[in-house]
């Protein structure tokens, strides 16, 4: 180990004193002397400084001339001589050996003083000088203690140093044996989790391995079911072609079976005869809704066949010849006679095949019959809705009549014949007729006061100065009665809170072409409701000059209505030779169409090559018997009408 040299420098302590040569050296010397050698010197010391008096008294006695006293082999001899004193008492003289003997007493005594001082100062002396040498040696020793502790200090710095060192050095190899430590652990991790990745990676190897050989094992089952599925394939394709080569075929016999449909459909209309009849009885309804007092009394109605429900039958009271009141029962058959309970639904389902005929190109006309509040409105179109801009479809729901269900289905019907090659156009009219004039329901004018004439061309009916509106979608269609609804002229009489005091015709014009057949269709559906048909006396409008100008052109188009279907009647009977079922007013020839604008606008649609249905609303209040019981005498008149058979519309 190095140590540095600057560092290890004697202590700086007090500085001691040396000691004096000749004390070490008799220090020195005295080391390997014995006790009888110190007296034998301290005796030496003690003649010298006896010696020194001597000299002194004898220059004292010779008074300077006196011979100086020798030196110390001199003093030996005189000493010598002094032991010879009577041999020099002898040679002196007596007086004079006196009183040297007296001197030499007193000198003896001051000698014997002065040795005792001396001694008592050597003794002094040495006891100083034991002191100080013990000084020196207690000095020495601290010396030594000193520099035994200066060079352990030195030796403890140095040692301090070299332990700083080797603590540093320790350190840093604590430092770096911890930081090889933690590499080495690091690393150990790494191979660990190394060793761990190989072991995964290795199972996963061999998982794949396995996955590898089960995949190649699908792969082949695959292949091979790939081919087989070629060959079903070509199977299929070859089998498709064959359905397809059938499929064209099938069309094509389709299309024919589709005119035969037609033909049929017709035929069957025919049977049924062009004019139909159906009745529907409304339910009793609660007071405050229509206006009706309290309690309502229903009228007698049985409906006598339950499996066909044609039957329908009113009794009435009457009173015999003999004045007893007695009960006269009605009884009618008509196509078919509609429960109060019968839904709008239930209603369609018997109108859906007269209405497919206008999709066929046959004109088409429903017109509701009744009195005022018996349901006309409620049958064709659906509840009376407080606001006529409400009408949207969701109002409809369940409760939609005769008209929106109509254009759903023709709608419907018209795009799953795009199929067979039909393209169908429709568009609708709304006309009112009110006192014998026409109001267009769809026209500008919130007030309709143009005059509107009708003219027949090539069997399709035009009224001039009138909007037709092109319907792309059902949903139009509630836009145009919305419409239609709030321009509708609405006066109040005693029998209905808002009832239609005027005839409303809704007119549809169905156009269609097959494009591959190119054949062609052009018929119109008419669906009427027609105004309150109750006398005169029942409709509260004698009182009113304008009610009953109302009512009697109400009448007077009723009436003209029964008479072209009588006359229509008469017409089929002419050309059938067959005897009509009923009484026949008019001639075989004219038919009264322009009696009325009703029947002058509808006349197309009323004819012979037109299928028509008369609805009629009855009311089932007994308050209304007598008119229901008209009703349903109008109605077995019509029903019991053949008017001929219909011809198909071809488009121009
Ligand atoms: N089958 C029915 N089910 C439920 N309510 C009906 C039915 N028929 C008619 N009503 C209701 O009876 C009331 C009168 O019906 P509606 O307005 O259709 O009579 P209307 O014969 O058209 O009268 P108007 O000749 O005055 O136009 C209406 O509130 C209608 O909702």
């Amino acid at each position: 180990m190095e140590i540095n040299k600057q560092t290890i420098k004697p202590s700086r302590g007090p500085t001691l004193p040396r000691a004096p040569l000749h004390a070490m050296t008799n220090r020195t010397s005295q080391k390997g002397r014995t006790p009888s050698d110190q007296i034998a010197q301290s005796s030496i010391l003690n003649t010298k400084s006896r010696e020194t008096p001597v000299t002194s008294v004898k220059r004292r006695i010779s008074g300077g001339s006196a011979k100086p006293i020798p030196s110390r082999s001199t003093a030996g001899r005189s000493v010598s001589a002094h032991n010879q004193g009577s041999g020099v008492k002898r040679i002196v003289g007596d007086g004079r050996m006196d009183a040297i003997e007296t001197q030499l007493a007193s000198m003896q005594s001051l000698f014997d003083l002065e040795r005792r001082r001396t001694e008592d100062i050597l003794i002094r002396e040495q006891t100083e000088r034991r002191q100080q040498e013990d000084k020196v040696r207690q000095l020495e020793e601290d010396l030594m203690e000193q520099r035994r502790a200066a060079l352990l200090s030195a030796e403890r710095n140095s040692r301090s140093l070299a332990d700083d060192e080797l603590d540093d050095l320790l350190r840093k190899h604590q430092k770096e044996k911890r930081e090889l430590q933690d590499e080495i652990d690091r690393e150990r991790m790494t191979v660990n989790s190394l060793k761990s990745a190989l072991e995964q990676r290795s199972t996963a190897h061999l998982t794949m391995d396995s996955t590898n050989v089960a995949l190649r094992a699908q792969i082949d089952t695959l292949k091979s079911r790939i081919e087989e599925m070629e060959e079903e394939k070509n199977e299929v394709l070859s089998h498709t072609s064959m359905i397809r080569e059938e499929n064209e075929r099938l069309q094509a016999s389709l299309r024919d079976a589709e005119s035969l449909r037609r033909k049929l459909h017709n035929e069957v209309q025919e049977l049924r005869g062009n004019i139909r009849v159906f009745v529907r009885v409304r339910p009793p309804i609660s007071a405050g809704k229509v206006g009706f007092s309290h309690p309502v009394p229903e009228a007698s109605i049985r409906y006598t066949d339950d499996l066909e429900s044609k039957r329908i039958e009113l009794a009435t009271n009457a009173e015999s010849a003999m004045g007893t009141a007695t009960m006269r029962s009605h009884a009618f058959e008509f196509d078919r006679v509609f429960r109060p309970d019968a839904s709008q639904a239930d209603v369609f389902a018997e109108v859906e095949h007269l209405i497919q005929s206008v999709l066929d190109g046959y004109n088409t006309c429903i017109f509701a019959y009744g009195q005022t509040g018996s349901g006309k409105t409620f049958t064709l179109e659906g509840p009376n809705l407080p606001d006529a801009d409400a009408l949207t479809e969701a109002n409809f729901a369940n409760d939609e009549g005769l008209i929106p269900r109509a254009v759903s289905m023709l709608w419907k019907t018209a795009n799953d014949l795009q199929s067979k090659g039909w393209q169908y156009s429709f568009e609708g009219q709304m006309l009112e007729i009110y006192n014998e004039g026409i109001n267009d329901l769809l026209g500008k004018a919130e007030v309709d006061k143009a005059k509107h004439e009708i003219r027949h061309e090539k069997g399709r009916t035009f009224v001039s100065d009138t909007v037709t509106v092109q319907l792309q979608s059902p949903k139009e269609l509630f836009t145009l009665l919305s419409r239609a609804k709030r321009r509708r002229q609405v006066a109040a009489t005693l029998m209905n809170e808002r009832s239609s005091r005027s005839h409303c015709v809704f007119t549809l014009r169905v156009v269609g072409r097959n494009l591959e057949t190119l054949e062609s269709s052009d018929a119109v559906l008419n669906l009427v409701d027609l105004a309150g048909s109750e006398r005169l006396n029942n409709s509260g409008s004698g009182k009113d000059a304008a009610r009953l100008k109302e009512a009697q052109n109400i009448n007077k188009s009723l009436s003209s209505l029964a008479d072209v279907i009588t006359a229509l009647g008469g017409q089929a009977k002419s050309s059938n030779g067959t005897t009509p079922s009923t009484t026949v007013t008019n001639s075989a020839a004219h038919i009264p169409y322009r009696n009325s604008t009703l029947t002058w606008l509808l006349k197309n649609s009323l004819g012979g090559n037109s299928k028509t249905l008369m609805l009629l609303a009855l009311s089932p209040l007994l308050e209304h018997q007598s008119e229901s019981l008209c009703s349903l005498r109008f109605a077995s008149k019509v029903n019991s009408t053949v008017i001929g058979t219909a011809r198909r519309v071809r488009a121009a």
